[in-house]
């Protein structure tokens, strides 16, 4: 097999796709086990989203059954009539009282089921809209590091996609379930009124398709978590092909037709793999059909031979009929329901799972709150390892940094300045070690609270698809600050000048009325952002790597302007721009191997003299083309 282009070919298993493995290949008995938890998930929720419709389609159903069992017996009583001795007329009209009620009753049930329906059609999405909200509570509070888990974010996309709409179709199964048990259940018993041999009779024909049906769910869910991760890579080259961001390099670098070649290597294997699956499951389907029309005539040979007995009126044995189909829809119905449940259980275990590893990756919530202007922010003996990766990305950190201070993290490419910022603000927990502030550990206090004192500024600024003022203002929604000031101080009211409505302006091309930016406009609208926040740690991560130089300029000087009761933590690659920090910590690979403030560092001759003298070279020879090699040269 050719090496893919998108992605990799995974070879080991996610472990939700264990989970869901063991409950598709544990057999019909462990699955139907399974039933009562997603029957538990879903009454549940639909008992919290609404009880009164709740309420309202259970009396419904149930009534439903009722009506359907009394009309089974109402027939009996119009077929003993018309089957009595004496003259047609006397007999019609002996069967008149038992065709009213027998007409009431069809017309009650049609009622009934007309009203349940309506009471689960109100309350499917509103149980639907439930799942969801709970979804997306549990995963907003979910700790960052929990995105950089690649098998948390796949089974959060999946458990998002498919759990949730499991969830809203399983109500329909779990409705209809219900609703045919009860059907059943009046028929059985109907059944064996009438004679108790009949009771039995009735279950024959149906079991072998419910069987059948339930392998097929299971080689289906099978399929499905054998091709997750190549469905992953589909949508991956899907998005390659069609998406604004690699829309010009994809064409710059005439790479569509390779991306397409990929998209239909991999969609090919996924037609075969659905072909396979669809000729199994109507192999199964065809035996299951099969056998139960076997169990049919053993029904029908079985009441022929009571009638030629004589252990039954014919009248009766026309009701039994009317019984075993009334008893052979309920079960077919049944079978459905429990079909649409187990198969959608599995995919409900999916959002289950979901919802316990969120909150597993979820800090828990203990009362206790960061300082609100930390003094003192250290790190003692902190190491910190990416999820799922062999080597520590920091190791054996210790530093301190005290209010006020502007320090520069500095290093090269990958030495780690953004994952020691990101420990430093709590967005990360070391695995080793402890960060405090103000020597309280933040590992025991409540997330949010850290993150209530920081402001980031990030070198890729989130986008929001929000007008340019609350991209601004969604640095601090809840209380609003002076605009003005964090406008000036970026260079975003130059930005907005431009706009054709201004501010109001909503930056994202999804929307017709909507205009982009620029690199550098984005990061003077992230600066402003964060200078907008105003807390009392502002991190700025590369702020100005794609602005001007009269923008850089202006960008690093409202930063140094900044209130001197604020701690600012800066990481730039243009050593020029840190000069005046009061502490430079230089990073490689992954260690801290220097600190102290420009002057002492130059002095040093270390990592950081290197570095500057190489960049301050570059502007200071009089002819770079004349001495490319020392420039060049890795600093030592
Ligand atoms: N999400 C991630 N998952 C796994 N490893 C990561 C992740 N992000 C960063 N790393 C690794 O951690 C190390 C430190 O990365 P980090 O982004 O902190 O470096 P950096 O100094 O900020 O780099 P740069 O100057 O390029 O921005 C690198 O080896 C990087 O490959």
């Amino acid at each position: 097999m050719t090496r893919p282009l998108v992605g990799v070919d995974e070879v080991t298993a996610p472990d939700w796709l264990q989970i869901g493995q063991q409950a598709a290949g544990s057999g019909l008995r462990t699955a139907l086990r399974s039933l009562p938890g997603a029957v538990t998930l879903v009454s549940s929720l639909a008992w919290r989203t609404s009880r009164r419709l709740t309420l309202a389609v259970v009396v419904l159903q149930l009534a439903a059954g009722c009506v359907a069992a009394f009309g089974l017996l109402a027939t009996a009583d119009v077929l003993t009539a018309l089957l009595a001795g004496g003259p047609t007329p006397d007999r019609l009209v002996a069967a008149l009282p038992a065709v009213a009620q027998l007409v009431a009753l069809l017309s009650g049930r049609a009622i009934l089921d007309a009203l349940g329906g309506a009471a689960q059609s109100a309350l499917r999405p509103r149980i639907e809209q439930a799942a969801q909200h709970e979804l997306h509570r549990a995963v907003a509070d979910v700790s960052l590091i929990a995105f950089e888990d690649s098998e948390y974010v796949d089974l959060l996309r999946q458990g998002q996609e498919r759990g949730v709409r499991s969830i809203e179709i399983s109500v329909r199964g779990v409705a209809d379930l219900a609703k045919s048990m009860i059907q059943l259940v009046a028929a059985v018993v109907t059944a064996g009124l009438l004679h108790p041999l009949l009771a039995p009779l009735v279950l024959f024909a149906v079991v072998p398709e419910m069987l059948a049906s339930a392998r097929a769910v299971q080689l289906q869910y099978y399929s499905f978590l054998r091709m997750v991760s190549l469905r992953r890579r589909q949508s991956i080259a899907s998005g390659l092909l069609t998406g604004r961001a690699t829309a010009a390099e994809m064409r710059a670098c005439t790479a569509g037709p390779a991306l397409l070649a990929e998209y239909l290597r991999i969609s090919t294997r996924l037609t075969k793999e659905a072909q396979r699956v669809e000729m199994a499951k109507s192999g199964v389907n065809l035996v299951g059909r099969a056998v139960a029309g076997l169990g049919t005539a053993i029904g029908f040979g079985v009441l022929g031979l009571m009638l030629y007995a004589d252990w039954l009126p014919l009248a009766l044995a026309g009701t039994a009929v009317m019984a075993m189909r009334l008893a052979g829809t309920a079960l077919s119905n049944s079978m459905a329901g429990v079909t649409q449940i187990y198969e959608n259980s599995l995919y409900i275990e999916l959002y289950t799972t979901l919802l316990e590893q969120t909150r597993r990756h979820t800090t828990p919530v203990t009362g206790k709150t960061a300082p609100s202007d930390p003094r003192r922010i250290s790190l003692e003996a902190v190491s910190f390892t990416y999820p799922g990766q062999p080597e520590p990305a920091l190791r054996d950190l210790n530093l301190v940094i005290r209010k006020g201070q502007t320090v520069a993290l500095v290093g090269e490419n990958g030495s780690g300045k953004t994952t020691l910022a990101k420990l430093l603000t709590g967005l990360y927990a070391p695995n080793e070690g402890r960060v405090c502030w103000n020597g309280i550990d933040l590992a025991t206090v409540d997330a949010h609270t850290v993150h209530d004192r920081i402001a980031i500024v990030a070198q890729d600024p989130a986008r929001w698809p929000m007008s340019a003022y609350d991209n601004i203002r969604i640095g601090r929604l809840e209380s609003p600050n002076d605009l003005d000031q964090a406008l000036a101080g970026s260079g975003a009211d130059e930005v907005i000048a431009e706009l054709p409505a201004g501010g109001d302006t909503v930056l994202s091309r999804e929307f017709k009325a909507g205009r982009d930016l620029s690199g550098g406009q984005w990061q003077r609208i992230g600066l402003a952002r964060g200078l907008y926040r105003d807390a009392p740690i502002l991190v700025a991560d590369e702020p100005t790597a794609a602005m001007d130089a009269r923008a850089e300029q202006a960008a690093f000087d409202s930063l140094r302007r900044i209130g001197t009761g604020r701690t600012k933590i800066l990481i730039t690659h243009r050593l020029v721009n840190v000069r005046y920090a009061d502490l430079i910590v230089v990073l490689e690979h992954g260690r801290i191997v220097e600190q102290g403030s420009h002057t002492e560092l130059l002095a040093r001759g270390g990592v950081y003299a290197g570095l500057y003298e190489l960049q301050a070279s570059a502007y200071l020879s009089p002819d770079p083309r004349a001495e490319p090699e020392r420039l060049l040269r890795p600093a030592n």
